[in-house]
């Protein structure tokens, strides 16, 4: 019998792939660990290979893209007609959707990689008809080719409309390079319908500060707040603070917000003349003959005016596709009611407008109609701190403009990490505080010599490796911020976290800051370099003579370069490599293991090694006997692995988080573990990796493998290499 041969009642189509998504073969043990999060984005799902993008776009004709980006901007086509004969509002609307799944907690979401031409985002109910703006695009992608990302093309065509509109803007650079499948690593939320009650995400809707973290929008598949109001219910005030929260999430403060908002709904309009409910299903959920279109829309009629979006009908100017300051003349020169669109949704209407200042009909130029407001747009007027902003912005339009342009400039450009990544010609030279910028530091010192005299400085190994450790491993791949570089654990707030050991470190630093002054080498060097140093220690005694890469140019920042409060989310609340974790964490050692090694941009079996290495080097927490796995503390060897392995051990829960290893014969307690040491175990993927090193012949490829990881940890931020 064949696989052909089929039975009677079985299944009579060929079945044997697993071809479809709503089903993968882990979905029994839905609380395993996810390890795939560490290997997405692999070389076999990139058409590309190992092209380089970042190399050319350099070769790129940014002048001729630009120009052909405003040409495209005005050139409407019948399948999907510009308001006005402009698509500009509709690409600012792109590119700001694709920004703004930025959040500050976790660096994840933004517009640096292109995810918005995947599922989920592509589907989401807020990103509602951006599947046409990217198609608008595509003349342009297809002629600049591998010289142009979706991800740059699509924050370059919100700019240029910008600017075709009328703004000058703050800059544009160019380097953000697409990814092939959609990420997995990404927490969105744990509805299973679109657009559920806000509730699910609060613990009391009314308190917007208790929306669950790392999320920034209060509804699933919402970039932002719900333009009807709280859960739907009209009120600006309410929405305000809503508007405030999660604005903040994105790292923007009251006045940042305030010139987005205004400035945002300066040009365009909402859509929503029309049933809502005639609208086909969204992209992902579309028949296949629809080709990746979705919200197909059967009452269009080839009319830009009969479209349907949001819900929400209008323009929020008299001139919409003009940057001008016609948002304010509107919102605070009249007085607003509550109203219905013709779709049904809530949204606010002026009172007795005044006939020239109605904006002309998207389609049809003879015929004025009514602007709109959104309740987020009221709470511009209503929110008593948005408010006096705004007067400010009315009183001194050139500020406002600044504003905005320095706010757009931040929103499209704040996932691309430090300045230095910055590519084409229009890349703003100044250093802006949200960058974390970081001086260019000394290369020419004698790096042996400064070895030396770390050598002597009486410091112990495991010091040294904690310390260069704690100093890195802010380092977040998703938007490129945290690291060794620019030495920030000298500073506030990172000198002070617990889990940096103040007292420990401050010894640490004494002793290596007059080394760093006395060769000219920077601190931010001396740290890295002592942690080399602790790491040949430890392999020397395991019998490897080896010397650590080590490649010198870390600066080190100041305070006046460091904004203190969007450093604080970078604080590791649990580092499972070195065992330490605050009690009060939802989450388990192991899932906020898997998270810093997916963010420290870390593969599972450099997750492995790195962690049964910290093991033995003595660098646990506060010299706590947790997750010590050897009898020869610093000695650069398996005895994790080995150790984790013998079956001369049992493991045995000892209170919250803690296991006991004793020895199966005399029941004599021999070590002490977390979960974080022992999912190397239990889970099968990482109990084969931890195999791997128990193995009698890979002591050597051990500490081979270890040193790698090490380096690539302490390098992870070095753009300036690149
Ligand atoms: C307070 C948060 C915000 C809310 C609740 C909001 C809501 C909306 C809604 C409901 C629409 C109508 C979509 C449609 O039906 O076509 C819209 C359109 C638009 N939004 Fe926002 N928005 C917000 C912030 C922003 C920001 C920060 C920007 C950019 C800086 C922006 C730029 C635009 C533009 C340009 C359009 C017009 C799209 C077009 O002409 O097709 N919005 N917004």
């Amino acid at each position: 019998m064949d696989g052909n041969d089929m039975g009677a009642g079985k299944c009579p189509v060929m079945h044997g792939g697993n071809t479809e998504t709503g089903r993968t073969v882990m979905d029994w043990w839905p609380k395993a660990l996810n390890l795939d999060i560490l290997h997405q984005h692999d070389s076999k799902t990139n058409p590309m290979g190992d092209f380089d993008y970042r190399e050319a776009v350099k070769g790129l004709d940014y002048e001729g893209l630009k120009a052909d980006m405003k040409a495209l901007l005005k050139d409407s086509q019948d399948w999907w007609p510009a308001d006005w004969g402009h698509y500009g509002g509709l690409m600012i609307r792109l590119a700001w959707h694709s920004a703004g799944s930025y959040r500050l907690a976790d660096g994840r979401g933004g517009g640096g990689a292109g995810n918005i031409r995947f599922a989920p985002l592509n589907s989401w109910p807020d990103n509602g008809n951006l599947d046409k703006a990217r198609r608008l695009l595509w003349p342009l992608k297809k002629k600049y080719g591998n010289k142009v990302s979706w991800a740059d093309l699509i924050i370059l065509a919100g700019t240029m409309a910008y600017e075709d509109m009328g703004l000058k803007t703050f800059g544009f650079s160019f380097g953000r390079t697409d990814i092939w499948h959609p990420e997995i690593d990404t927490y969105w939320g744990a509805e299973k319908e679109w657009l559920a009650p806000s509730d699910t995400r609060y613990e009391d809707v009314a308190k917007p500060s208790t929306m669950e973290n790392p999320l920034a929008a209060v509804q699933m598949g919402l970039i932002y707040v719900n333009p009807e109001g709280v859960n739907g219910q009209p009120d600006p005030l309410k929405t305000g603070a809503q508007v405030r929260e999660t604005f903040a999430r994105m790292a923007m403060n009251d006045e940042e917000t305030a010139a987005l908002t205004c400035g945002g709904h300066t040009v365009g309009k909402a859509h929503g003349n029309g049933d809502a409910g005639a609208l086909g299903a969204e992209p992902e959920a579309g028949e296949i003959e629809n080709q990746g279109f979705g919200w197909l829309n059967p009452n269009m009629g080839g009319k830009a005016s009969n479209a349907v979006t949001s819900g929400i009908e209008g323009a929020w100017t008299t001139n919409p596709t003009k940057w001008d300051m016609g948002y304010f003349d509107l919102l605070f020169g009249y007085d607003w009611e509550l109203t219905k669109s013709p779709a049904g949704a809530n949204q606010w209407r002026p009172i007795d407008i005044k006939e020239e200042h109605m904006p002309v009909d998207p389609s049809d130029p003879t015929k004025r109609v009514m602007p709109m407001m959104t309740d987020a747009d009221m709470a511009m007027k209503v929110d008593p701190a948005y408010n006096a902003i705004c007067q400010k912005f009315m009183a001194d339009p050139a500020y406002f403009d600044d504003c905005f342009a320095r706010a757009w400039f931040k929103l499209t450009h704040r996932d691309m990490g430090p300045r230095v990544r910055y590519i084409g010609p229009d890349a703003p030279a100044e250093d802006l505080i949200w960058q974390d910028p970081i001086p260019a530091g000394a290369t020419g010192y004698d790096v042996a010599a400064v070895k030396a005299d770390i050598a002597k400085s009486g410091l112990s190994g495991a010091e040294m490796v904690a310390t260069a450790w704690d100093s890195a491993r802010t380092y977040r791949q998703s938007d490129m911020r945290g690291g060794a570089n620019g030495a920030r654990i000298r500073l506030a707030p990172q000198k002070d976290w617990d889990g940096n050991e103040p007292a420990r470190l401050a010894k640490v630093l004494a002793a290596l800051e007059p080394i760093a002054a006395k060769h000219g080498a920077s601190v931010a060097d001396v740290i890295v370099l002592a942690g080399n140093l602790g790491v040949e220690q430890a392999a020397k005694s395991a019998g490897f003579d080896l010397e650590v890469p080590f490649t010198p140019g870390r600066g080190d920042a100041t305070e006046a370069m460091t904004d203190a409060d969007s450093f604080s989310v970078l604080e590791p609340l649990a580092d499972g490599f070195r065992n330490w974790q605050k009690a009060d964490y939802v989450v388990t050692a192991e899932e906020m293991l898997l998270d810093r090694a997916q963010l420290m941009g870390l593969t599972g079996p450099e997750m492995t090694v790195l962690l049964g290495g910290m093991r033995v080097l003595g660098t646990n927490h506060g010299g706590t006997k947790h997750g010590v796995f050897t009898d020869r503390v610093g000695t650069l060897s398996t005895d994790f692995f080995v150790n984790l392995t013998d079956m001369a051990y049992k493991w045995v829960p000892a209170g919250k988080g803690v296991y006991e290893i004793q020895d199966r014969k005399s029941g004599a307690v021999k070590w002490t573990a977390t979960r974080a040491d022992l999912v190397f175990g239990s889970n099968s993927i990482l109990r084969a990796y931890a195999e791997v090193y128990a193995q009698d012949d890979n002591a050597g490829k051990f500490v081979c493998d270890f040193v790698a990881a090490w380096t690539k940890v302490m390098n992870a931020d070095r753009f300036d290499l690149a």
